[in-house]
């Protein structure tokens, strides 16, 4: 009786803080209230009448309250909760989509809208000015707790004590043992190495000419760079494509990103004995964080044995785990085992489908405009060939090589533009107080995500938005322009909270696509569904649908 009362008062908490029920309540009793005098003194067919026009009144008044925002948020244009949850779920739009059908008109002289989301309705900033604010102005818009949905499938994989979640105090003790890790050069070598690997691969088991799933192909490489260069860890996800491991991660990915579960993370929390599925893959979630643990703890007792803090190893070759150990060691912080295991879990998952995602776009826009594609490798032989015959044999760059692929870079910019891998905020933020966003008013205690899809999209924003142009990121051209004006170009977030992988993800695709631009040339092939565009889906991460690219070997 116990585990059911606490099971409804949670529903209750949940569902609250999307619809305010006590004032429906409320606003029932005293329609009835006021009926009820006047029933009393009246026939029966007026006391039917009565009765129904109160039914048809509440009924009305409830749509109200789903359909749209709270009354404090009224003021900002938003869009209709059965419209979004229909284009999500049922019709499963992606991004570009919902963006372009449901954003878009609002945006026309607004720099935000509301949407309703699973932790409740959200202003989604659009505008740069407004955007910077959210960003610098942490005091202000500290990340919204995540307890409603803690204990789901990611939940489970990255905690809810993280990098990603904590505020405050808690947040820099996390972000302090990670920085040095971070901000050491990156692994340059492991990343050539890697390409390599798929290389020789290809090879043995691909013909000259040969068409690919490219996306599925980046998952792996990118897999198998983060378990290394994350944590000493071989998932032979490259040479073996049903890798268990490999299998075991995205068995839990794709399951938490069920639209069901996803949206609705109440039956997954109290009702998961209903779903002897969903049982099962909780049961690999458990078995992956098993693996980390180990992992975790091994390598905590290897370096309290040996380490010293003279090391012949260069930091740029090892592992993100070791050198937040290292930092412990050097008295710099301590996480616990749980703590450090969250953290890792994070490094994980936002560091492997990002770049992921990043890399298939890429790939995708190289492969629809040719002129582009051989623009950038001509730039990546001048650096990496500079005689006056091209060796046809891998090379693979140096850190100072990847810092002069001025074109690459541009594209790659242009690319997360375009699809950045993270289409809003992971964690949206909740105002401390009221506050004046863009001239308008936010109320404390609402829910604000920074949109950043739709900002970089945004027709008010950007010339031209829809067509792929890298040279808009060339030196002293339109995004340089913007750069005084708030925060146009934000894929990795801004301000204090910036996503600490991004130097370390743009160093993964810079040499990757390197190699890859050497090794081969590349088209889309005649049938491709994604002629006239990128298709992805409509989860936060945009994952490109079934990119198949027609490769061509150079040697
Ligand atoms: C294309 C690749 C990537 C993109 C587009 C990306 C994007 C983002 C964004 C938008 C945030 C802010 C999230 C929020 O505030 O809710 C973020 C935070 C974060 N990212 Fe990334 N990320 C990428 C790669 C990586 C990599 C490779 C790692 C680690 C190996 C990583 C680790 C993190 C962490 C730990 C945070 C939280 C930082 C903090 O709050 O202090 N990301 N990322």
């Amino acid at each position: 009786m116990a585990i059911v009362q606490s099971t409804l008062t949670r529903y209750y908490d949940y569902a609250a803080q999307a619809i305010d029920w006590q004032s429906v309540f409320n606003w029932y009793e005293r329609q009835v209230e006021k009926a009820t005098s006047t029933v009393s003194k009246s026939n029966k067919s007026t006391r039917i009448t009565i009765g129904v026009a109160v039914g048809v009144a509440v009924l009305y008044s409830l749509y109200d309250r789903i359909a749209h925002p709270p009354r404090r948020l009224r003021h900002i244009p938003h869009i209709n909760a059965f419209t979004s949850n229909r284009r999500f779920i049922i019709d499963k739009w992606p991004t570009a989509k919902i963006s372009r059908e449901l954003a878009m008109p609002l945006l026309k002289d607004s720099s935000m809208y509301v949407r309703n989301e699973k932790l409740g309705w959200t202003v989604h900033v659009c505008a740069p000015d407004a955007a910077k604010q959210v960003f610098l102005k942490l005091e202000d818009f500290p990340k919204a707790s995540q307890r409603a949905v803690s204990g789901t499938l990611l939940y489970r994989l990255i905690g809810v004590s993280n990098i990603l979640f904590e505020n405050g105090d808690e947040w820099i003790k996390h972000r302090k043992l990670a920085n040095p890790a971070f901000h050491r050069s990156m692994p340059i070598q492991l990343f050539g190495e890697t390409a390599q690997q798929l290389f020789t691969l290809l090879d043995r088991t691909e013909p000259d000419d040969f068409t690919v799933d490219v996306g599925e192909l980046f998952e792996r490489v990118t897999l198998s760079v983060i378990g290394r260069a994350g944590f000493g860890f071989d998932f032979g996800s490259i040479e073996n494509k049903d890798s268990r491991w490999k299998y075991v991660y995205d068995t839990v990915m794709n399951g938490h990103r069920d639209p069901l579960f996803f949206f609705f993370p109440i039956l997954e929390k109290h009702f998961l004995w209903m779903f002897p599925k969903r049982q099962q893959i909780h049961a690999m979630a458990t078995e992956f964080l098993d693996m980390l643990q180990q992992v975790i703890e091994h390598k905590r007792r290897y370096l309290r044995e040996t380490y010293t803090s003279i090391d012949s190893m260069d930091d740029a070759e090892k592992d993100l785990l070791t050198l937040m150990i290292e930092s412990e060691l050097r008295g710099e912080g301590i996480l616990t085992n749980q703590e450090l295991l969250n953290d890792i879990g994070i490094f994980f998952v936002a560091g492997h489908d990002t770049t992921s995602t990043a890399l298939t776009a890429c790939c995708y826009y190289l492969a629809k405009y040719p002129e582009f594609q051989r623009r950038a490798r001509e730039e990546v032989n001048r650096i990496l060939c500079p005689g006056d015959v091209e060796p046809l044999v891998d090379i693979l760059p140096t850190n100072k090589q990847t810092k002069e692929f001025v074109y690459l870079n541009q594209l790659i910019r242009e690319t997360l533009r375009m699809n950045g891998s993270v289409v809003s905020l992971v964690t949206p933020r909740k105002t401390t107080k009221d506050v004046e966003l863009a001239n308008v008013l936010i109320p404390k205690d609402t829910l604000v995500n920074v949109n950043i899809y739709d900002l970089h999209h945004n027709p008010n924003v950007w010339d031209d938005p829809e067509v792929f142009n890298p040279d808009r990121f060339a030196a002293d051209a339109e995004a340089d322009q913007k750069a005084g004006g708030g925060m146009s170009w934000v894929p990795f977030s801004n301000g204090g909270r910036i996503c600490i992988g991004q130097n370390f993800s743009l160093g993964e695709q810079r040499v990757l696509l390197a190699c890859l631009l050497r090794k081969y040339e590349w088209e889309l092939p005649d049938d491709s569904i994604h002629k006239d565009g990128l298709v992805t889906s409509n989860s936060n991460l945009m994952f490109p649908q079934n990119v198949k690219i027609r490769f061509h070997k150079r040697y």
